[in-house]
């Protein structure tokens, strides 16, 4: 039954809708009015394109006009679409307009105030703040403070305040659905609500029950470079989110949302997460994942992705792993800046520039000019190389536009063609018949000679892989790397290179390479740059990437623990070894211990799994026992994953089969398909996820989540030592509510171990004789 206290509560809420219903109406006009003005220019715009294009003069007239009309449509777009957000918002608010309450006795204040906190603010038409932003300074009180008395920040510095009340709401449809007073952050009966729901297409905000350590993270404007290290589940991502959004707003003048870039781990993910901002206001921040990154700087080049190197360094031996892990490290991109500074001249590496097949500038010769310059740091003396050819190249245009070819052309040059070419130009401005010729001479040449420009302008006269390779022919190695191992990775990546292909461990050394000596390669325009799961990062990818935005700040959130065959760092370990890398003044670490993610029986499981699990804190949501099948031939197994697809897929929205790798991802789709087709394959192209019965091998299943998970042939045969620990991990905290983990023969000694509590799973063996 309704309390006294509901029914009051439910008065505002009513009251505060039929306020915001009313905004609604009359943005709706507004939106309206934008809307046919908006189009009524469009209308013109497209009118007026259709005119005659054939007189010079008149050309330009129109496309002055053009230009301004596209303008005024761009910013009423603009207008249009500020609007209609601003409509999301309040339709939003209008559903749901708070989510919490805080009493507040200010010092000198005879009276108490209550504030209503949600997604975003609404104020009366006198102004009267009815709803405070989430992200207002006074808001951070109901996540943070504990009754009593508390601090918030604000612009003017530190406030002080009692709290005397904090509750929380479940409001939905306009209708209180629960409420409750807590001294807590967000008490658990909110959590549990929100958790126990079905999974959703896209990741949800959580902004009504962010908690007081994913709060810190959220709320942080002094570090330059935070780093945290948080359990499965524990929020990593959805702090990120929150972050972001909560940035855009604490910087709403200074701060756009392309300036700020998030690299995640794969497809699927970006497009997981994609309803978040949206859903708080905001617009999304750039997303990009490493291999799109590098294969975009390194074009031309077929940069390994982390798949591929999932699928492949499972086995190395020991030079192979002391090999990588030097390549990987930062004293490699320490080694590659001091190579690249104290470079002589004569060993600067060139490529011939082409043109139709034949050399144009040869690599002598833009030798000749690299070493006949001053003495200067070595991306100056390269630029003003670059400045000399293109000098060179403007000369050898004016004497080839001289060429009996180029004036055959311009006879042959249509009316339309020949304007084309004067572009801006009109015939006035030529005092001359021979001046105008030879500009359209010019122009032909140009346009021709084009590839070589370009080549010059994207520096292709450099030759990196020769660098690189000579980089690595000089450099002192360490003492647990054998020089062979590094003669014969030297050789492989110039045998790679010959087949346009690149090994990911040596992507962001060669582009560093290359950053130093051309000086390009820096986007200072980036305020924010966040990595998502770093624990598939090495420090030399970070390293790079610092480099790649030096203006910006930089968070970092993984789980040590998810590292799929690699060795695990500690947070302390990295954090130091990036602060020692990074130089950064503000570096902050912050770990989430507590896990919300899966069921408490899910999480006790996968916690067992762990050398030291006992740090992780379980969200107590009840659910099932995971369930462990074992079967003893190919047939049964299929059998028994069949069965079990059947019975999860009653009463979950998805089903993920998870995989080690491709290979048995493909294995398992084409037995489950043959039998049903209600079952989807996920491949690395793949941008979005279907509900149903998914197989997809566990690293594209990275940060994200489902109803239910079986963790495919967990054997020992499978997954036979502790090399697979992360794997293992990360495959069983992807489940929601549900896990089953089925093994084809005696199960991995990770989960048969003394370590893993009978209690914590329910195994059911198939009788043998
Ligand atoms: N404060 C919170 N309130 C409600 N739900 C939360 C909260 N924190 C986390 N969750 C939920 O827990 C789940 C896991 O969160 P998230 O994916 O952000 O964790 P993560 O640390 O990035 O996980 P992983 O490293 O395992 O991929 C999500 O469903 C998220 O919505």
């Amino acid at each position: 039954m309704e309390s006294r206290e509901q029914k009051v509560e439910q008065q505002r809420v009513d009251s505060v809708i039929n306020q915001i219903t009313a905004k609604i109406k009359s943005v709706s006009l507004e939106y309206s009015k934008a809307h046919a003005e908006m189009k009524s220019v469009q209308q013109n715009y497209s009118a007026n394109t259709s005119v005659n294009y054939v007189e010079v003069d008149d050309r330009i007239d129109t496309s002055a006009e053009l230009q301004q009309q596209r303008a005024l449509a761009s910013r009423l777009i603009e207008n249009e679409q500020i609007i209609s957000n601003q409509l999301h918002v309040y339709k939003d608010l209008e559903q749901s307009p708070y989510f919490g309450r805080i009493d507040i006795q200010d010092p000198g204040e005879a009276e108490q105030e209550k504030l209503y906190i949600g997604t975003a603010s609404f104020t009366d038409d006198e102004s009267n703040f009815l709803v405070y932003d989430w992200r207002a300074p006074i808001s951070a009180i109901y996540y943070n403070g504990t009754l009593g008395d508390v601090t918030y920040d604000t612009p003017a510095g530190k406030q002080l305040t009692t709290l005397t009340k904090k509750r929380q709401f479940l409001i939905q449809n306009g209708k209180i659905e629960s409420m409750f007073d807590t001294n807590e952050t967000v008490g658990d009966e909110m959590l549990q609500h929100v958790l126990g729901q079905q999974n959703d297409e896209t990741m949800q905000n959580i902004v009504a029950t962010i908690q007081r350590e994913q709060n810190d993270i959220i709320r942080d404007t002094r570090s330059d470079l935070l780093v945290v290290q948080g359990v499965a589940g524990s929020g990593k991502t959805s702090a990120i989110l929150q972050r972001i959004a909560f940035l855009l707003y604490h910087s709403r003048r200074e701060l756009q949302a392309d300036q700020i870039v998030l690299f995640s781990p794969n497809k699927l993910f970006s497009h997981y997460i994609s309803d978040v901002l949206p859903s708080l206001g905001e617009r999304n921040m750039r997303q990009v994942t490493l291999a799109d990154f590098l294969t975009q700087r390194l074009q031309g080049l077929n940069v390994e992705s982390l798949f591929d190197h999932y699928e492949k360094d499972v086995d190395l031996s020991a030079d192979q792993q002391a090999l990588v892990d030097y390549k990987s490290s930062s004293q490699y991109m320490h080694q590659i800046a001091d190579y690249c500074q104290n470079l002589e001249p004569t060993h600067f590496k060139f490529n011939h520039i082409y043109f139709d097949g034949r050399i144009f500038f040869n690599k002598a010769a833009i030798e000749k000019i690299y070493q006949g310059l001053p003495h200067l740091q070595p991306a100056e003396r390269f630029l003003r190389t670059k400045n000399i050819l293109i000098k060179q190249l403007k000369r050898r245009i004016n004497q080839e536009a001289k060429s009996d070819w180029v004036a055959e052309e311009i006879d042959q040059l249509s009316d339309e063609e020949y304007h084309n070419l004067l572009g801006s130009k009109r015939l006035h401005d030529f005092q001359e018949v021979d001046a105008e010729t030879n500009y359209i001479a010019r122009k032909i040449v140009t346009r021709r000679l084009r590839k070589v420009y370009d080549a010059i302008y994207n520096n292709y006269f450099l030759d990196i892989y020769s660098q690189y390779a000579d980089f690595m022919d000089t450099v002192a190695i360490p003492d647990n790397l054998p020089a062979t191992v590094m003669a014969a990775s030297k050789k492989a990546f110039l045998h790679d290179i010959e087949f346009h292909k690149c090994e990911l461990v040596d992507a962001a050394p060669l582009l560093y390479i290359r950053d130093i000596l051309t000086g390009g390669g820096q986007n200072h325009a980036m305020h924010h740059l966040f990595v998502d799961e770093m624990q598939d990062y090495s420090i030399a990818q970070l390293q790079y990437l610092h480099h790649a935005f030096p203006k910006a700040h930089m968070t970092f959130l993984g789980d040590a623990e998810q590292a799929l065959f690699k060795a695990v760092q500690t947070p302390e370990g990295l954090l130091n070894s990036l602060r020692d890398a990074f130089h950064v003044h503000h570096p902050r670490l912050l770990k989430l211990n507590r896990s919300y993610r899966s069921t408490l029986p899910i999480t006790t499981f996968a916690k067992a799994l762990l050398p030291d699990g006992d740090q992780i804190e379980a969200f107590n949501r009840p659910g099932q026992l995971p369930r462990l099948v074992i079967r003893y031939d190919t047939e049964s197994c299929y059998e028994a994953l069949e069965d079990e697809v059947t019975s999860l897929r009653s009463g979950n929205g998805t089903v993920a089969i998870l995989t080690k790798n491709l290979e048995q991802a493909h294995e398992v789709y084409q037995k489950l398909h043959h039998e049903n087709n209600d079952v989807t394959l996920m491949t690395d192209a793949d941008l979005s996820l279907p509900k149903g019965t998914l197989v997809m091998p566990i690293y594209l299943a990275k940060g994200l989540e489902f109803d239910a998970v079986i963790a495919w042939n967990v054997s020992a045969a499978n997954f036979p030592d502790d090399r697979f620990t992360g794997t293992l991990y990360t495959i069983a905290t992807r489940a929601m509510h549900q896990l089953v983990l089925i093994s084809l023969g005696p199960v991995s000694p990770l989960i048969a171990s003394n370590k893993m509590p009978k209690s914590v799973l329910q195994i059911e063996h198939e009788l043998t004789n």
